[in-house]
């Protein structure tokens, strides 16, 4: 792990530092998943079959799992591993249900009344990455909003082979219509549909630069999909002053780096010791892993950066713009208002990442490639549709009529104001009629 000092560095590498290749960077990657979702427009399960026999070596049509494979997985599973996913489940459960909306309604004159309202979104694809290791609690994360939201269909896609774990997971969250599918060829077959998978209208979840990539470019299309938010290789930056424990830094940085090759793990710290017992403890901690290989390419690509104090650390962070951010300092707490850009922010030296990777309540899908500046870490914001109601008294529509004639006569729409004058005149006749 590239260990450097902030200070000595110029404005130019400090940049370089910081940066990460954009989702589209690899013109190879976007070619060939240009290509992917070409094909699966234009010959459908074809193509989906093709693709799926090419990059995960499944050669079969039979693609949507059964009921009675998914009952077989529960049968399989052990309690243990039930309970944990029921303990996640109910724990993501209750910090969602939490951010459930209210219908808000305001009288903004007297008689005016304006409203708020949510509509879940009808079908969501749910994406869950598979090609390294199966991630059932993905299937949480994603799952466990859009049932609390309502959405009517729930269409859940992974690369061959599925995880008995991931089939219970999904029917915990009521998922029902599943695929043995991934990759590029799986989102184009969810934005556009094939002869097996239905259209949905928005794309969720995780998956790595091939499948980013896919979910960017159906985005782009009006005839494609909605989705989420950019969410690819796994991202950490750890924020530590003197009092941080070097082990426990270690084991965060190598949480992350094993995702994937292509994950980054960083460390920005005010003491020089921390770095360099942070540095030997991850090479001590690596030897521990089963995923050793795939953590030592990720590290190649992290680094540790020490910083003159705590105000320089934050701004580097907030340049960076992690997807998980952990804070082990004195008074972590006392940070947070200045932490600007993180998906998930992780306080204090009890607080590891992974306990918001699986259970803490936390929804583990947020953004990375540096997207904390502008996207959320995902909620029950995402899998609804906002829209407004609004109704007026006659009172109301007496209050409004001067302020709304007369915008529509600046914009000169007389169509606008007659369809409230009309209204007016027939108040005043009623009026006159009243008092009569
Ligand atoms: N940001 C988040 O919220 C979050 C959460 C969980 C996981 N992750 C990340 O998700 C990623 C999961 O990646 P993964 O690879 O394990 O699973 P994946 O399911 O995303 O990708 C596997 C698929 O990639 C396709 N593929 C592989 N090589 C290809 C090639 N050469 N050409 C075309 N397609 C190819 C295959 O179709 C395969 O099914 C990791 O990077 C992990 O860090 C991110
Ligand atoms: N850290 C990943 C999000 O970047 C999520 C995950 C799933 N399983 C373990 N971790
Ligand atoms: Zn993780």
């Amino acid at each position: 792990m590239l260990t450097v000092n902030w200070q000595t560095l110029s404005d130019k590498q400090q940049t370089q530092l910081l940066s990460r290749p954009a989702i589209n960077s690899s013109a190879d990657i976007t070619a060939i998943v240009t290509d992917i979702i070409a094909n699966i427009r234009s010959r459908g399960d074809e193509a989906l079959f093709e693709y799926t026999k090419k990059f995960d070596q499944v050669d079969s049509n039979d693609i949507r799992v059964t009921a009675a494979q998914i009952d077989a997985a529960e049968q399989r599973l052990g309690s243990e591993i039930k309970q944990a996913i029921e303990v996640a489940y109910q724990q993501i459960r209750r910090f969602h249900q939490a951010q459930v909306q209210d219908v808000i309604r305001v009288e903004t004159m007297p008689g005016v009344v304006c409203e708020m309202h949510t509509q879940a979104i009808e079908a969501v694809g749910l994406y869950i990455p598979g090609g390294s290791a199966p991630l059932p609690s993905t299937v949480l994360m994603v799952g466990a909003p859009a049932q609390l939201a309502g959405c009517n269909r729930l269409v859940l896609c992974s690369p061959p082979p599925l995880a008995d774990e991931i089939l219970y997971a999904a029917k915990m969250c009521g998922v029902d219509e599943i695929y043995t599918v991934g990759g590029a060829q799986a989102v184009a077959a969810m934005a556009y549909g094939t002869q097996s998978i239905a259209k949905v209208n928005k794309i969720f979840g995780p998956g790595n630069a091939f499948v980013t990539e896919a979910k960017r470019q159906v985005s782009m299309d009006f005839a494609g999909a909605a989705i989420d938010m950019p969410a690819g290789p796994s991202e950490v930056l750890v924020i530590a002053d003197d009092s941080a424990d070097s082990q426990f830094i270690a084991s965060d940085l190598l949480s992350q780096a094993e995702h994937g090759h292509d994950s980054q793990s960083v460390l920005v710290t005010t003491c020089p010791v921390v770095a360099e017992n942070t540095a030997q403890a991850v090479l001590d901690q690596l030897e521990l892993l089963s995923r050793k290989d795939i953590a030592a390419q990720a590290l190649g690509h992290s680094m540790i950066i020490i910083a003159k104090d705590l105000e320089q650390a934050i701004e580097i962070s907030n340049t960076y713009a992690p997807e998980h951010l952990i804070v082990q300092t004195r008074d972590a707490r006392s940070l947070v208002g200045q932490l600007k850009n993180a998906g998930s922010i992780f306080l204090g030296e009890w607080t590891p990442e992974s306990v918001g990777d699986y259970a803490s309540g936390t929804n583990h899908v947020l953004p990375t490639y540096g997207y904390t500046k502008t996207y959320s870490s995902l909620g029950m914001a995402d899998f609804v549709k906002r829209y407004t109601v609004q109704e007026l008294s006659q009172d109301g529509l007496r209050n409004l009529a001067p302020t709304v004639t007369r915008l529509a006569d600046a914009e000169g729409l007389t169509a606008h104001k007659r369809a409230v004058t009309i209204r007016m005149d027939q108040l005043a006749k009623c009026d006159q009629a009243g008092k009569k």
